[in-house]
């Protein structure tokens, strides 16, 4: 099956309009005002609406709460939630979408467990741990602590890039691959021949 891209950070029109050209099967937008590639819900509605059919969206949030989830499920029409905080199970199945969990891969942490706490979610998202910061850390993590059974339902996240995304591919052979950091040419603004030379990437790493 082929390997499924998200580009994560989705500021600007230009920018998803640039993954979506690559061949982007989803596009993230996150929605944690820290992040330097926080969207207004307003600014995400008018990219998503600039969309041609058939690209996932995703709603990226860090603990927040029902009233700003709802208010961006209504206003953008978003397809997909993905949770990047310490939300539990019960609260991720809330709120009328798909879901997926990111799970960050602290030492000791165990995939499969989180696989089974999160049973309801669509896929669980692994990405780097780094004390106190939520994600979008641009940093990587061993990717052989993902075990093999599970490869069909993760998203391989962290640290990943136009260089290093062909050997993920292979190692892991996860569902889907996100990125952020890594196709941007500063924060919160990505660079569309790094984008186009990361999916070429992903895709050398299914050949
Ligand atoms: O991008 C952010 O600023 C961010 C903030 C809070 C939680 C998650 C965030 N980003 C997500 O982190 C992973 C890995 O990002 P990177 O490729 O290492 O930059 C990815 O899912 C981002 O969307």
């Amino acid at each position: 099956m082929r390997t499924r891209v998200k580009i994560c950070g989705i500021t600007r029109e230009q920018d998803a309009l640039a993954a979506v050209r690559a061949g982007a099967d989803a596009l993230g937008f996150v929605f944690y005002p820290p992040s330097p590639r926080h969207v207004e819900v307003a600014q995400a509605r008018q990219i998503i609406r600039s969309l041609p059919p058939f690209v996932t969206t995703v709603a990226l949030f860090v603990n927040a709460d029902r009233g700003s989830i709802a208010e961006v499920v209504q206003e953008t029409g978003i397809d997909l939630i993905q949770f990047h905080g310490h939300e539990c199970p019960d609260y991720c199945a809330e709120h009328g979408r798909p879901w997926i969990k990111a799970i960050r891969m602290q030492d000791g942490l165990d995939p499969d467990k989180a696989m089974a706490d999160y049973a309801g979610a669509q896929a669980l998202l692994l990405d780097a741990y780094r004390p106190g910061v939520p994600g979008g850390t641009g940093e990587t993590f061993d990717w052989r602590r993902i075990p093999e059974h599970l490869a069909g339902r993760i998203i391989l996240a962290g640290g990943l890039t136009p260089d290093n995304i062909a050997h993920a591919v292979r190692q892991v052979k996860p569902y889907a691959v996100d990125v952020s950091g890594g196709v941007e040419a500063e924060k919160g603004i990505k660079d569309a021949d790094a984008i186009q030379r990361f999916m070429r990437g992903v895709q050398l790493g299914q050949e």
